[in-house]
């Protein structure tokens, strides 16, 4: 839905683009050092079931590591809407950035909005935004956090993300099944012990 679909009462305003600025990755170079981590593995990366997995792990990578671009829209809270607004069990694929395995779980985002409503699907977009990149579970749940509260200015910020790591399950200490779960508040979230309370409440978590 436009921004121009809620109601023809409210101004245009032109949604934000927003592109992540992410290093280029050179594909070919990716490729060369897949093979040559197949060889130092011994491996033989010229076999017949192997030819392909460079091309395939370094592509692998490149979409793992690049979040799609999105419009961040906004409309006026013409309403005065002044409760939480929640969306929950947004899918958090990411990389740790110790091991470059998966780490996936979910994340709750949620915010009590000053000025301007946010797109809802444009919190999951967010979470994609930090979330295609190599990462420690606290600094992506920050991020995610800092980033709202910068850009919509709201009241206050909630983020709670819940995610297994597969350096923890699949090797290691083989932890299979332990999920962490990290969380960032901003706000009146943060401040206010009821709101932080009725936050954590509603994202299943006790404070
Ligand atoms: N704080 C934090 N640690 C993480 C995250 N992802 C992985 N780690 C941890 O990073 C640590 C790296 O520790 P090292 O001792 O250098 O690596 P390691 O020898 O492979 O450690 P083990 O996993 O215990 O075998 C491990 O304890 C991982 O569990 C994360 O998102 N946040
Ligand atoms: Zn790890």
């Amino acid at each position: 839905m436009s921004a121009m679909a809620i109601s023809a009462d409210l101004e245009p305003v032109a949604p934000l683009r927003i592109v992540a600025g992410r290093e280029r990755i050179d594909l070919p170079a990716a490729e060369r050092a897949v093979a040559d981590l197949l060889r130092a593995l011994g491996r033989d990366p010229d076999s017949v079931h192997l030819a392909d997995t460079p091309r395939r792990v370094a592509h692998a990578y490149e979409e793992m590591l690049t979040p799609r671009e999105f419009s961040l829209t906004t409309f006026p809270n013409d309403e005065g809407y002044d409760e939480l607004v929640l969306a929950k069990d947004i899918p958090v694929q990411s990389l740790c950035e110790h091991h470059m395995l998966p780490f996936q779980g979910v994340a709750h985002v949620g915010y009590l909005p000053g000025d301007r409503i946010l797109g809802l699907s444009k919190l999951a977009r967010v979470v994609e935004l930090f979330a295609r990149d190599f990462q420690v579970q606290e600094r992506l749940t920050k991020q995610v956090a800092d980033w709202l509260q910068d850009h919509l200015a709201p009241k206050g910020v909630g983020v709670v993300i819940e995610a297994e790591h597969q350096c923890m399950s699949l090797r290691g200490v083989r932890a299979i099944g332990s999920r962490t779960v990290t969380s960032s508040l901003h706000g009146i979230l943060r401040d206010k012990p009821s709101s932080r309370q009725e936050f954590f409440a509603l994202t299943g978590l006790t404070p």
